[in-house]
Parts: structure tokens; sequence; C-alpha cells
């Protein structure tokens, strides 16, 4: 297995996390809880939220009203950590913040204080999806502006039949005979092409 030289000193390490399978606590009723429902829910319909904010504002009780999310109107309280395994807090009080960081890190539940990096354990990424193909992207914090500017450049580059590309490497994955080392090399042989500048479909020349 190949390692990777160290990057300076980006140290955050990447994951995709299966939201059907976590609860996730998101506390707070405001526009940037809008947002990060929007992109839980966008990435995944299924994703297990719970919604608890002291006010809960009529666009973010829209989005509520077209899923199954519990929700409650109220203050953040201790328990509703119970069986939380990710919290992403969008709450315009700091020290409610910082409070909140403080009781997710004794229950050690993963969190994000949107916009805080000091109280974050994870950061939310952009995301580009070209059917089965996800890209994140972060710049370690540096700029979100950017990570959103080269969203959209990978958007407007990356071409659509990837998914048709995927979806036939896995048939012939699937087919593939022979011990792993074998697959390997068949299956790198068949992809070459992907690798090589100005072969991709849809890509300019
Ligand atoms: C990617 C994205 C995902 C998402 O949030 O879902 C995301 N921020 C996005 C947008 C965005 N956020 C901000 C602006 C205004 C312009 C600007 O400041 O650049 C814009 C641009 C816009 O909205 O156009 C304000 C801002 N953000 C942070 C701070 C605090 C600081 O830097 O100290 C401040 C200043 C607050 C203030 O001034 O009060 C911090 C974080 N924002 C992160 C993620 C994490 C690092 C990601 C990375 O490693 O790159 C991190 C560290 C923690 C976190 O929140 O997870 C999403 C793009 C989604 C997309 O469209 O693709
Ligand atoms: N909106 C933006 O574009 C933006 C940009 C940069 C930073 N921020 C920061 O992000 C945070 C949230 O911003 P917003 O625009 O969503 O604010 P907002 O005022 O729209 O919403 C804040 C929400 O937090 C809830 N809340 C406050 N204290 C709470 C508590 N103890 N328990 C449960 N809920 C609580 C409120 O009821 C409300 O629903 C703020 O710290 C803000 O400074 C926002």
């Amino acid at each position: 297995m190949k390692s990777q030289s160290p990057q300076s000193s980006n140290t955050l390490f990447p994951v995709f996390l299966k939201l059907e399978k976590l609860n996730v606590l998101l506390v707070g009723g405001g526009n940037v809880a809008l947002e990060k429902l929007g992109a839980l829910l966008g990435n995944c319909p299924e994703a297990r939220i719970k919604l608890i904010a002291t006010e809960i504002s009529g666009e973010v009780r829209a989005v509520l009203s077209t899923s199954l999310i519990p929700f409650e109107e109220r203050p953040f309280g201790q328990d509703d950590l119970q069986n939380i395994d990710l919290a992403i807090i969008a709450v315009n009080d700091p020290d409610a913040s910082s409070a909140i960081y403080q009781q997710c890190r004794e229950r050690k539940v993963l969190t994000n204080v949107a916009d805080k990096p000091h109280l974050c354990d994870f950061y939310l990424s952009s995301v580009v999806q070209k059917g089965n193909l996800k890209i994140a992207i972060s710049t370690n914090g540096k700029s979100p502006t950017v990570a959103k500017r080269v969203k959209e450049v990978l958007n407007e580059t990356f071409p659509e039949e990837i998914e048709a590309i995927l979806n036939n490497m896995q048939k012939i994955r699937n087919s593939l005979r022979g011990d792993f080392s074998e697959k390997v090399k068949q299956l790198n042989e068949i992809t070459e092409i992907l690798a090589k500048k100005g072969e991709l479909p849809g890509e300019p020349d």
C-alpha cells in the first residue's frame, strides 16, 4: 500500500459518513441551520436528524414540514446529546456555542460549530456530485469561498459521462475472475485512459 507524502500543515483526515446510520443533532433554527439542514438532506435524504432551537424560522419550518425530522422549539439541554453521534451547532450566541461544544466533548460527540474553527472536531466541505461520484473539498479552513469556487469549477468541467463509466466499471468489476492482484491489474489497464490528459469523454482537447 502506497503511503502519501505528508502535505505540509494540512492534517485534516477526510471521510465519507453514512448519515442514515448515525444520529445527528442540529442545534439552531436560523439562516445557518437552514444551510446545514439543506446540506445534510441534500447529501442524504434519509439522514437521521433531530433539530433543537430556541426559535425556529419560517424557512426552517418549511423544510421540516417536508420531512419526518423531529424538532423541538426550546434551548439546547445536555439530554439532547443522548444517543447522538454527531452534532452541528448553528446558534447566534458565542457563550452558548462554547458551552454546547464542551458538553459534546465530554460526551465524545463529534461536533462542528458553524464558522468557529476552534470549536470544530470536523469541518464541513464543499461538495461536487456527479451521479455516484462525490468530491469533498476543504481549504483547511483558509478560505471557504475558495472551496466554493473550486466546487463550481469542478462541477462545470467534470463530464456527466462519469456516471455511465462508474456503472460499466461496476459490471466489469463484478464479472472479473482471478486473484486480487490480477483483478487490480485488469482494472488498472481498463481505466488507464481516464488518467490521460484530454481523453475523458466531454473533456476539451
Ligand atoms: C465549505 C463550506 C461548507 C458548509 O458550511 O456547509 C464552509 N463554509 C462555506 C461557506 C462560507 N462560509 C463563510 C463564508 C463567507 C466568506 C468567507 O469568509 O470566506 C462562506 C462563503 C459563502 O457563503 O459564499 C464564513 C466563514 N466560514 C468559516 C468562518 C470562520 C473562520 O474562518 O474563522 C467564516 C467567517 C465567519 C465570519 O466572518 O463571521 C469557517 C468554516 N467554514 C467551513 C465550511 C469550514 C472550513 C472549510 C474549508 O476547509 O475550506 C469552517 C472552518 C468550519 C465550518 O463551518 O465547518 C461552505 C461553502 C459551501 C459551498 O457553497 O460549497
Ligand atoms: N448567517 C450567516 O450568513 C452567517 C455568516 C457568518 C457567521 N454566522 C454565525 O453563525 C451563527 C448562526 O447564525 P444565524 O444566521 O443562523 O443566526 P440566527 O439568529 O438566524 O439563528 C440563530 C438560532 O440559534 C438559536 N439559538 C440561540 N441560542 C440557542 C440555544 N442555547 N439553544 C438552542 N438554540 C439556540 C436561535 O433560536 C436561532 O434559531 C452566528 O454565530 C452567526 O454569527 C452567520
